[in-house]
């Protein structure tokens, strides 16, 4: 389905991503983790073409998309669908236009400029909103959100796009951990229930354990793990990360109960538990 081969990304001296290579046959939830600065923005972006690679390629049903240019690349930026950290919506705007902005691609400038929408659209982006549980949100500005809630608005702009692919971007780093939750169970229904593949930058390992099928751990811009979740042990985790046997998962952690255990737990030990 989705094969990338030998990807790398310069930035002049520096390398980002280095000669990645990931074999992804059938729908699946990938979870991608790594210390900042690994590279994993960087090759989620590569995959939709937001940054071209220096080198290699990503095949996506035999077709090589790094060649795609014109249409044809937004075409495949609407089967590959971004939602990011900072949500991305236009705050001022109300939820349902803000979802109605993922057919863009698809429309003429005239009809976007003047939000002129087919009914059609309307009752699916409202259905979309629905099945993520803030459908009666949809006359709300965006902005009135929470932001596990504007998370979700920016999946259902996805989800308008119909992507066979969804790139999350650490969609879940702003949030707390409740509304980490509920977004990190969206993704997974969305998975599950529509055979969609879902690959996520995220920064929690019991996140990636907890809902994905496998985890790619990324170290200064290559891929040293790729993995069942139950493959990613302590020890590997430590190797990703490049820390030494200070290490805690805790730290690392969205869980409400570990979260919970280290606001209470002495300052030193607190500390301890940082990488
Ligand atoms: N546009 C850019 N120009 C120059 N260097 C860049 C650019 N984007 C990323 N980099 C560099 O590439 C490397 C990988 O960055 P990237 O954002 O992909 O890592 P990351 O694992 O996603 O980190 P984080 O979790 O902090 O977002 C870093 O050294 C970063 O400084």
């Amino acid at each position: 389905m989705l094969r990338i081969e030998k990807l790398t990304k310069r930035f002049g001296a520096n390398t980002a991503v280095e000669t990645a290579n990931l074999d992804i046959d059938k729908p699946a939830m990938i979870g991608i983790i790594g210390r900042s600065g690994a590279g994993k923005s960087t090759l989620l972006r590569m995959i939709n073409r937001l940054a071209d690679a220096t080198e290699g390629r990503i095949l996506f049903e035999g077709r090589d998309v790094t060649q795609l240019t014109g249409k044809a690349k937004r075409a495949w930026q609407s089967d590959c669908a971004m939602i990011f950290q900072q949500f991305n919506l236009v705050p001022r705007m109300d939820v349902v236009s803000n979802v109605l902005h993922g057919t863009l691609n698809r429309r003429s400038t005239f009809a976007t400029l003047f939000n002129l929408f087919p009914m059609e659209d309307i009752h699916r982006a409202i259905d979309i909103l629905d099945r993520l549980g803030i459908a009666e949100h949809a006359p709300k500005r965006a902005e009135a959100l929470s932001g596990g809630q504007q998370q979700r608005v920016a999946i259902a702009r996805a989800l308008m796009q119909d992507p066979k692919i969804i790139l999350a971007d650490e969609p879940i780093a702003s949030l707390d951990p409740m509304n980490a939750q509920t977004v990190m169970e969206a993704l997974r229904r969305i998975h599950e229930e529509d055979g969609r593949t879902v690959i996520a930058n995220l920064h929690t390992l019991d996140t990636a354990r907890r809902y994905c099928d496998r985890v790619v751990g990324m170290r200064d811009g290559r891929i040293v793990f790729d993995g069942l979740p139950e493959q990613l042990t302590s020890g590997v985790a430590r190797e990703i990360y490049g820390a030494g046997a200070e290490f805690s998962e805790a730290a690392t952690s969205t869980q409400i109960e570990t979260l919970d255990a280290m606001a209470h737990a002495p300052d030193a030990a607190r500390s301890e538990a940082l990488i």
